[in-house]
């Protein structure tokens, strides 16, 4: 599927830090929009519909499923996560760039659908750091952090899929290499549009 603006997907095990580095990443480029996924968890924290989420009860969430709503979603950690079409192409379509902050099965399924999307896994620097980071963020049970730890090392064997692998050991040389990925795909697009209106032009086809 060919569209305007670049699609960029980011996933992780739970706690190695995409949230952080993608909000870091909004909060210096507006030219990046989010993508906001529907989900079946309660909200933590501070979190607030339509913001960090759509928090739906399950019945509107399988209503959603039946009438095809969601370009992708999954099953992670025990609760259901999608991002639906309407937030996709409501955004590229207008030529924005989009990142979207999803697990590695929807990453892979939305690369299926847009084979340009940029896929772009961050890694923790270690087990320690990764289970200290979930411990010390203190918004999950210790049951929750178990899971999310047990499913981590399934998620971390999808890297090699991936077409960056940063690696979130000093914040902000991960958030270096992030704004590094974004902008290299900017100038690869634009060159590539360029070179293309200027075939057009030679053929005297504009
Ligand atoms: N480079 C870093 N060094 C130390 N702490 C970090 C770093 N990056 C993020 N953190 C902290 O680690 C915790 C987990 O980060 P964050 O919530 O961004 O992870 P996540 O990958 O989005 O997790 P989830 O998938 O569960 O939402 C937060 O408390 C965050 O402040
Ligand atoms: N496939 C999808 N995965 C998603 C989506 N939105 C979030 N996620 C992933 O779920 C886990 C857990 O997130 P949390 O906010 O409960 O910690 C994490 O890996 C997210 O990236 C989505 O729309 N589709």
């Amino acid at each position: 599927m060919d569209y305007p603006g670049n699609l960029f997907v980011v996933a992780a095990p739970s706690g190695a830090g995409k949230s952080s580095l993608v909000k870091a990443l909004l909060e210096l480029d507006s030219h990046v929009l989010p993508s906001v996924s529907h989900t079946t968890r309660p909200p933590r924290g501070q979190e607030k519909h339509g913001r960090e989420y759509f928090f739906v009860p399950d019945a509107e969430f399988d209503q959603m499923v039946q009438n095809d709503a969601f370009v992708e979603w999954a099953n992670v950690h025990s609760r259901r996560y999608g991002t639906s079409k309407k937030m996709i192409e409501d955004r590229i379509a207008h030529g924005s760039d989009v990142i979207l902050e999803i697990d590695w099965q929807g990453a892979l399924q939305i690369k299926r659908i847009f084979a340009n999307a940029v896929l772009i896994f961050i890694l923790p620097p270690s087990w320690d750091e990764l289970r200290s980071r979930l411990e010390r963020r203190g918004e999950d049970s210790p049951e929750v952090i178990e899971t999310r730890l047990k499913n981590a090392a399934d998620e971390l064997a999808q890297a090699k899929e991936f077409d960056f692998v940063i690696i979130n050991e000093l914040f902000e040389r991960a958030l270096f290499d992030l704004k590094a990925v974004v902008h290299a795909q900017r100038l690869k697009y634009q060159a590539q549009r360029r070179a293309r209106a200027d075939t057009f032009a030679a053929l005297g086809i504009l």
